[in-house]
Formats: C-alpha cells, structure tokens, sequence
C-alpha cells in the first residue's frame, strides 16, 4: 500500500491532488519522473551510477540504493506514472531531525535553457546559494513527543544571511530548540551528530576528497540531506548521524573536469560545521533574527506529525 510521506521536507510533495513522491511499507520511496528531461536525468544518472565499476563502495554508501523503475498510479489522480524506486532513507526512523541542503552557488546545467538559467539565477541570487555556495532547502527538527517536530515555512530559512545559516546548523543539534524558543542553541548534540569519527563532519570529509578527484559526473542542483535522531541522543545512545545524495534531475557528465561548483559548496558547508565544533559555545548573538528580519524563521510552528 503506498501513502504519502511522514517526513518529506522539500520538493514537490504528493497531497491535495499534487504529483509528489510515496512511500511503501517496506523501504521504498517513489520518485515520479517529470514529463521532461528532468525526469530521463535522473534516470540515466542513477542508472550509470549503479552499474558504474569505478565508484567505490565507500562512497556508494553516500547515495540512496536504487531499484529502477516501476509504473505506479501517480498521487494526482492522473494514472499510471513511472516512478524511480528508491530506498526510502527515512524509513526505519521514528523522529528523525532532517535538513535538505542544497549544494553548489549555481543550481543550473550548462546545456539548460535560457528561461531555466534565469528562473534559477534568480534563487540563486536570492537566496544563500550564490554567496555561501549552498542553501538550506528543507529542514525539520524533533522537539518532543508533545511538540512534534519544528517545520518552519520553507521560503523562512532559503534566504539567509551567514550568521543565520549558522544558527540553524547549531539549531539542528541543539537540545532547547522549538517554535517558541529563540534562546541561544545549547549545540547539545554537536559532537555526536557532527562531530567524532563516523559523524557528519567525517562523513562529509570522505564525500570531499572523491569530488577532488572525480570527473565522471556534473551534480547541479544537488542536496546532501542530513538525518538523525534526537531521542535517541537525549537517551545518551547513538543517534545514526548520517547523509545522503539526492535529486540527480540536473546530473551532466563532467567531461573529465572537476565539479568545482559542487566541490566550492561541500567545501562551504564543511567550513560552518567545523566551525561549530571548534567553537560550540560561540553562539550567534551577533546574528539576531531580529536585526536581519528574518524573524518569521523564529515564528513558524511546530508540527505533530
Ligand atoms: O518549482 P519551484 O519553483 O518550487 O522550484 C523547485 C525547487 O523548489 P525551491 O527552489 O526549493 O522552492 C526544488 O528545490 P528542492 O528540491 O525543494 O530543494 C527543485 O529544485 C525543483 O527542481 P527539480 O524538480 O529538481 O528540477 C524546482 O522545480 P523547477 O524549478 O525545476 O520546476
Ligand atoms: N530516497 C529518499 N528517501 C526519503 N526521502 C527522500 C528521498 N529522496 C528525497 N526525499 C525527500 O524528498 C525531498 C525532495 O526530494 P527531491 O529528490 O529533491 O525531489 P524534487 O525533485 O521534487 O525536488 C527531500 O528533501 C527529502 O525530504
């Protein structure tokens, strides 16, 4: 029986007679292709990369386990639809803290149209993209069994400044944050999501070094989406910090050239959660929501799911 997702936090989401993605009972997501080469990308690219000899295991790990396709009812109604099957990386998860962050300062292939580059750039400019070289796309942290999660309006957290995009990775492991709270984030969670031998940080390091090297794919418009569970850190146990690729709609061949756009954004993100690290105490009074006006990201509510 497939439903919608519990825990999608970005892109195009099923519901309300809109095309979006399911999920079945066991650990499969459903990815509608879209009508136009966005949907053969993918395809293609997942298709490649499985059956590629040259990617090894441990970076495999990075990216969902693909199944090919499969024609299901779409969720708009419309019928028969093919759909990437997918693993489904949040299945197994009973509250898990997501964050979907979109890599790289240009979000558009070379060979895009005109009309995409600009609708594109725009965002881009918009948002943290082109100045950090990454944006936050998609976020909900666990608060707590009464609470739910804290999901806040998406267009609230795409356009900030530095110092905010920083508040919110100290808030993603932080014990004290929730809709009503906007005290300074405790970053209680920091070195075991983040930090240690298997945390994010070195997850993201091992990512690194590939892109350093790999000249096999061109990853525009690609997010790293981040994933781990709350209770099980505020029981003192270990809480699965881990990420993974997704959303290969806009993969090219890289020619032999390095990605320089995503490898300048992993670099980006890299550099604020190490910093975090060295500096968990240092929190962000000098980027108050209320100085930039970014306070709708302090006002959107939590949601029990
Ligand atoms: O349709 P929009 O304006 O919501 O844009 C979609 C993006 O939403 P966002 O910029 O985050 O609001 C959306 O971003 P997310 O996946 O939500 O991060 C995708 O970039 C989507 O493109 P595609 O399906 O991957 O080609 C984007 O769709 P297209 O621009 O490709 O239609
Ligand atoms: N394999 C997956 N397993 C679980 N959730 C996923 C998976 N792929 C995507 N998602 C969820 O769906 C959201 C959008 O995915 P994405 O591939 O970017 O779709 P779109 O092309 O519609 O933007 C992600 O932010 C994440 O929450």
């Amino acid at each position: 029986m497939l439903k919608v997702p519990d825990h999608q936090v970005a892109g195009h989401q099923a519901g309300d007679g809109k095309l979006g993605s399911l999920i079945d009972d066991s650990g499969r997501f459903y990815k509608p292709l879209q009508g136009d080469e966005r949907g053969s990308r993918e395809v293609t690219f997942y298709t490649s990369f499985s059956s590629n000899t040259r990617i090894p295991d441990h970076i495999r790990r990075f990216f969902p386990v693909f199944y090919g396709t499969q024609l299901i009812e779409a969720s708009d109604g419309s019928g028969l639809l093919p759909h990437l099957v997918l693993q489904d990386l949040v299945s197994g998860r009973l509250n898990p803290s997501i964050m979907d962050i979109k890599i790289g300062s240009r979000t558009w292939a070379p060979q895009a149209s005109n009309d995409y580059i600009e609708k594109c750039l725009k965002k881009d400019r918009e948002t943290s993209s082109l100045p950090l070289g990454f944006r936050i796309s998609g976020l909900q942290i666990y608060v707590s069994k009464e609470l739910g999660f804290w999901k806040p309006e998406r267009t609230s957290f795409q356009r900030l400044s530095a110092d905010n995009v920083r508040l919110v990775l100290r808030k993603f492991v932080s014990s004290n944050t929730s809709a009503e709270s906007d005290s300074e984030p405790d970053c209680s969670f920091a070195s075991i999501v983040y930090g240690g031998s298997t945390g994010i940080l070195a997850q993201l390091l091992e990512l690194k070094s590939w892109f350093e090297d790999q000249t096999i794919y061109h990853f525009y418009s690609c997010s790293v989406l981040l994933t781990y569970e709350k209770e099980l850190a505020l029981k003192g146990r270990i809480p699965g910090a881990e990420f993974k690729l997704i959303d290969f709609a806009h993969v090219v061949e890289g020619g032999g050239v390095i990605d320089h756009n995503f490898l300048g954004g992993l670099c980006s993100l890299i550099k604020f959660i190490s910093e975090i690290l060295t500096t968990p105490d240092e929190c962000t009074s000098k980027a108050s929501p209320k100085d930039s006006g970014e306070n709708r990201l302090w006002s959107g509510n939590a949601n029990n799911e």
